[in-house]
């Protein structure tokens, strides 16, 4: 078999990548290797600003890939080996692709504290939520280590259940958010009147939804009951252990709750089981001829057309390190947005290759955007929301509505650089503007959050 482009991977990145090949090169023949028969795209795309989108994830045979595309064909199969001398892919069902340009979509997994533990679980994907859904369900206890994405999402959601929530860091969510936010949004976890001290909102679920399709979608967890095995939600509890590390997981099925887990500040936890939302790991498992070069996580390095080290290999989404030198207020994350963008830029990127034509980097990597849900309420993060690469003289100006919103920018001699918008703010566009154009602000910083002022007013 042979195809001018072949992709592997079926997920946003891949999909993505596929499916731009095909709007850009109608007439050439496309090839996406997919492990499974699902393969996610992305539906609902809105642009919300110039650089910010949000949309949804839906996972769809993927028939319906090439039955969009005539010039598209999927395999199910799997990559075991890159033949890159002779330009060819070898698969676990045995087959052999020659391609003239390959891009690599492999995506991660979970990194686990434990390995090999069945009681110690990641959710990367449909098949392990329906895992985690199954334990949980026959739970009464579970321990969460990690404070980004997946133990947010997790908390939040999780009801008839008690909750051991260890995170390394001084306030929850730290990978997105700073302590004033956290504390803005750590209160949808408590709420100390019906439910009485300590205790969680409980969340109804939409009617008798029981769980959405496939989708991971970025609201993956929004129509699962996502409950354990308590009966009365009075002992459902959050318990967030501040400045911990789990240093030992011991396990004795005979006892009440199977796990025990050691704290370094030696304190103990008896749960049923724990689930690991301690980041992920690039799938770079298969063979190749010529070795890729691989960031210090194992990611395959790419230059700032997506491609690698190796001729004709591109890659793109959580699979790669972006190895080029990032713009200002930009800097990279392992999230659908950022999967989505170099899918799609990968693509520009082959084609322009086969065209013997130049391609210029793509505008969604001057300024990093990502727009997501925590504990109910729409974030949205642009730029370096949280000083990253600010030193330490940054100024930062704020405005809190308590279970309203929580707006912080931050500033650098007078410019803004980014901002964290928490809430129904709609203050996306006149952030994102600020970013991009500079603009010197000291004049007038203290008004940037007067709701009373209409910051256009000074542009007029
Ligand atoms: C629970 C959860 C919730 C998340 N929520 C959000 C969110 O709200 N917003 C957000 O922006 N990001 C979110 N993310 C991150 C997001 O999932 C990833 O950044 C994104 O999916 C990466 O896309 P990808 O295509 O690079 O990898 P993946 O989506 O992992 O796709 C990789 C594909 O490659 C296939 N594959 C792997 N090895 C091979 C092989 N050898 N041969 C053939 N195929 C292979 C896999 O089967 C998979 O289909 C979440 C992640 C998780 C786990
Ligand atoms: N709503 C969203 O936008 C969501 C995005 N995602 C994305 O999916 C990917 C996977 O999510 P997730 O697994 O939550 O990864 P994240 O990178 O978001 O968070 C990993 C967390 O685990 C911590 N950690 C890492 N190793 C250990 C350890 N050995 N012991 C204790 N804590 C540890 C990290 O701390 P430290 O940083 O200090 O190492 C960090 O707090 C991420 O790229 C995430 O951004 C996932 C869910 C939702």
């Amino acid at each position: 078999m042979e195809a001018t482009f072949v992709v592997v991977g079926g997920g946003i990145a891949g999909v993505t990548c596929a499916e731009t090949l095909a709007f850009y090169e109608p007439d050439e023949s496309i090839i996406l290797l997919s492990q499974s028969s699902l393969i996610k795209s992305v539906t609902n795309l809105l642009a919300i600003t110039q650089t910010l989108t949000r949309f949804d994830i839906e996972e769809k045979h993927m028939n319906t890939l090439s039955d969009k595309h005539p010039n598209v064909t999927v395999i199910q199969d799997s990559l075991i080996e890159i033949l890159d001398e002779c330009n060819v892919v070898k698969t676990m069902g045995n087959k052999r692709i020659k391609y003239k340009y390959l891009c690599l979509c492999l995506g991660a997994r979970p990194k686990l504290i434990a390995d090999n533990n069945p009681y110690v679980i990641g959710i990367r994907d449909t098949d392990s939520v329906e895992q985690f859904l199954a334990k949980l369900g026959k739970s009464k206890r579970v321990v969460i280590v990690g404070n980004g994405g997946i133990a947010s999402e997790l908390v939040y959601k999780m009801e008839k259940i008690h909750v051991d929530w260890v995170i390394k860091d001084d306030h929850i969510s730290a990978t997105f958010i700073d302590p004033g936010a956290a504390e803005f949004l750590r209160t949808r976890l408590q709420k100390t009147s019906d439910f009485g001290p300590s205790k969680r909102m409980r969340y109804e679920c939409d009617g008798n939804v029981k769980r959405a399709g496939a989708a991971l979608g970025p609201d993956w967890y929004k129509h699962l009951e996502i409950q354990g095995g308590i009966e009365d939600c009075f002992s459902e509890q959050v318990h967030i252990h501040y400045q911990t590390e789990i240093v030992e997981v011991s396990v004795n099925e005979a006892n009440e709750f199977a796990v025990e887990v050691t704290l370094n500040n030696g304190g103990k936890i008896q749960c049923d089981f724990i689930v690991s939302a301690t980041g992920v790991e690039p799938m770079s498992d298969f063979k190749i001829t010529t070795a890729l070069e691989l960031s210090e996580d194992k990611g395959i390095k790419v230059d700032e057309f997506m491609q690698s080290s190796v001729k004709n290999i591109y890659v793109a989404g959580d699979l790669c390190t972006a190895d080029w030198e990032h713009a200002k207020q930009w800097f990279p994350m392992k999230l659908w947005t950022q999967a989505r963008q170099m899918g799609c830029y990968a693509a520009k990127s082959m084609s322009s290759a086969n065209k013997d034509e130049v391609v210029l980097q793509d505008f969604c990597f001057e300024l990093f955007t990502h727009t997501t849900k925590l504990f109910g309420y729409k974030v949205v993060l642009l730029g370096l929301y949280n000083g990253q690469k600010l030193g330490k003289n940054y100024e930062i100006i704020f405005r809190m509505t308590k279970g309203v919103e929580y707006i912080k920018l931050v500033l650098l001699d007078g410019r803004l650089h980014g901002a964290v918008l928490i809430g129904e703010t709609d203050l996306e566009e006149m952030c994102e503007n600020l970013i991009l154009n500079q603009i010197d602000l000291s004049s007038f910083k203290e008004d940037l959050l007067n709701p009373d002022v209409d910051i256009e007013d000074y542009f007029d």
